[in-house]
């Protein structure tokens, strides 16, 4: 980002309020409240019509994507196959899936009233089983429902949610067969990676769009604002020999460590000094492969601004202010542009610098080898670039997230972030000379 050039800032002491297009808003109806509280395992018949138990988290066979005995085996000798078809199945599905890598498919489901007084999640586990010898082999999808606190309102969401599931993917059959209980239980307890308060973020404004053909709903996007609770393991089952074994990837995952990747990026301007006077911020950005990307790629996908709204500072023109709380490592919006390679970004600050009302939005980064640049100097509706510096007191951090083989630019939260503060990361310039003329860089 150039400081050498004068910024058009807003020069307002009002605070005034203005927030994001409308789109935002939209989808916000489809509310519902549900209360599961114990688990209880159903599974497998062809009963199509049959609703599982009232409170029960349920099991929902996809017989559309039963496989040949034939077909496992060879998919169990291969993890690349068990990968292509998984990912195939995960498209097919009308939510959104995290921790594809490690061979689990969690899904997170919003259920909430509108006055948000109830936060249960379900949880899809989408489960492949090695079938014992002479039966078929089954894909399962498993429900889960967290408990929610109060117990106002509550209704089946199994039969809605079959429902929706069935509307999505053409063909679902509940499943009722009791008998399997205890294989099911030993299987997901085994699989599902319950976090001990963990949290996913929610992006419930999200308007119902296609993706992968299947429509996708706002609130299967992403969970609420909630802490997943604690799983009462009481009825939890130890896997016996009888047992169907869990799918070997699927056994792996529980020891495999987060898989996170990080690269610190050098500072792009050490190896540039041929900008002469047109001065970049130095930035440092960290490239992290989450596990749970696909998480974030639907933010980004879904141009997902939840939760900001921009307001007139006293003295830095136009910033981002939160509207609600957003945790540490949520992602907060992305630093949207035109993507451009650095020697037309060099062109561009050239154009730019000939108009001094033109502000300072152009973000270098290194990817891999290249030095790419996001340049947000266009007006446009989109948030990220109109987020403010701080040095000492920022909250968010840049991210280099790759999508279909292309760098973009993300913010996320680098500690809790209250419900009112403004929205602040640390552009990076450490140069004294350019720190001396813009003094707010060292704030
Ligand atoms: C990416 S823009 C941020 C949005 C900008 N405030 C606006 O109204 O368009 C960066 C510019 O905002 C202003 N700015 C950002 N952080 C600031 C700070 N801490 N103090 C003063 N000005 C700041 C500077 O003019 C900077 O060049």
């Amino acid at each position: 980002m150039t400081h050498a050039r004068s910024n058009a800032k807003v020069s307002s002491s009002s605070t005034t309020t203005v927030t994001n297009n409308g789109s935002k808003k939209s989808s916000t109806s489809n509310k519902r409240t549900y209360q599961v509280d114990s688990p209880v395992t159903v599974r497998a018949n062809d009963s199509e019509n049959q609703v599982p138990q009232e409170k029960s988290p349920s099991f929902y066979l996809l017989p559309q994507l039963l496989q040949s005995d034939e077909q496992q085996q060879q998919q169990s000798s291969s993890s690349i196959a068990v990968r292509q078809t998984r990912s195939k199945i995960r498209k097919q599905l009308p939510f959104n899936t995290i921790d594809e890598e490690n061979d689990e498919m969690v899904n997170q489901k919003s259920l909430q009233n509108e006055k948000h007084q109830y936060s249960p999640t379900s949880q899809l586990i989408f489960d492949s089983t090695k079938s014992p010898p002479g039966q078929k082999p089954r894909i399962i999808l498993k429900i889960r429902l967290n408990p929610c606190k109060d117990n106002q309102e509550q209704t089946s969401p199994t039969k809605e949610l079959a429902n929706e599931i069935t509307e999505a993917l053409g063909t679902v059959k509940l499943a009722n067969d009791i008998k399997h209980i205890e294989d099911s239980k030993s299987i997901s307890s085994r699989i599902i990676p319950f976090t001990r308060n963990k949290r996913i973020q929610s992006a419930t404004n999200v308007p119902l769009r296609k993706i992968h053909g299947a429509p996708l709903r706002g609130q299967f996007l992403h969970a609420p604002d909630i802490k997943i609770n604690d799983v009462d393991n009481s009825n939890e089952i130890i896997l016996n020999q009888s047992s169907p074994q869990p799918f070997p990837l699927a056994s792996i995952a529980e020891k495999l460590p987060t898989k996170q990747i990080e690269n610190i990026i050098d500072d792009v301007t050490n190896n540039d000094n041929d900008l002469g006077f047109l001065r970049r911020s130095k930035r440092r950005v960290k490239l992290i492969k989450y596990k749970t990307a696909m998480n974030f790629d639907s933010f980004i996908e879904q141009e997902c601004e939840d939760g900001l709204e921009i307001r007139t500072t006293t003295d830095k023109g136009r910033g981002i202010f939160s509207t609600k709380k957003f945790y540490r490592g949520d992602y907060i919006v992305e630093y949207a542009g035109d993507l451009i390679s650095y020697q037309q970004a060099k062109q561009r600050e050239l154009t730019y610098g000939l108009n001094c009302r033109i502000g300072c939005y152009m973000y270098y980064f290194k990817h891999g080898e290249k030095v790419y640049c996001v340049d947000a100097t266009d007006e446009t509706n989109r948030l990220g670039r109109l987020i403010n510096h701080s040095r000492k007191g920022c909250n968010c951090q840049a991210k280099v997230l790759v999508i279909k083989d292309q760098p973009r630019l993300i913010l996320i939260a680098s500690r809790d972030i209250n419900v009112g503060e403004e929205l602040l990361y640390d552009y990076g310039e450490r140069r004294k000379d350019i720190l001396d003329s813009f003094p707010w860089l060292n704030e």
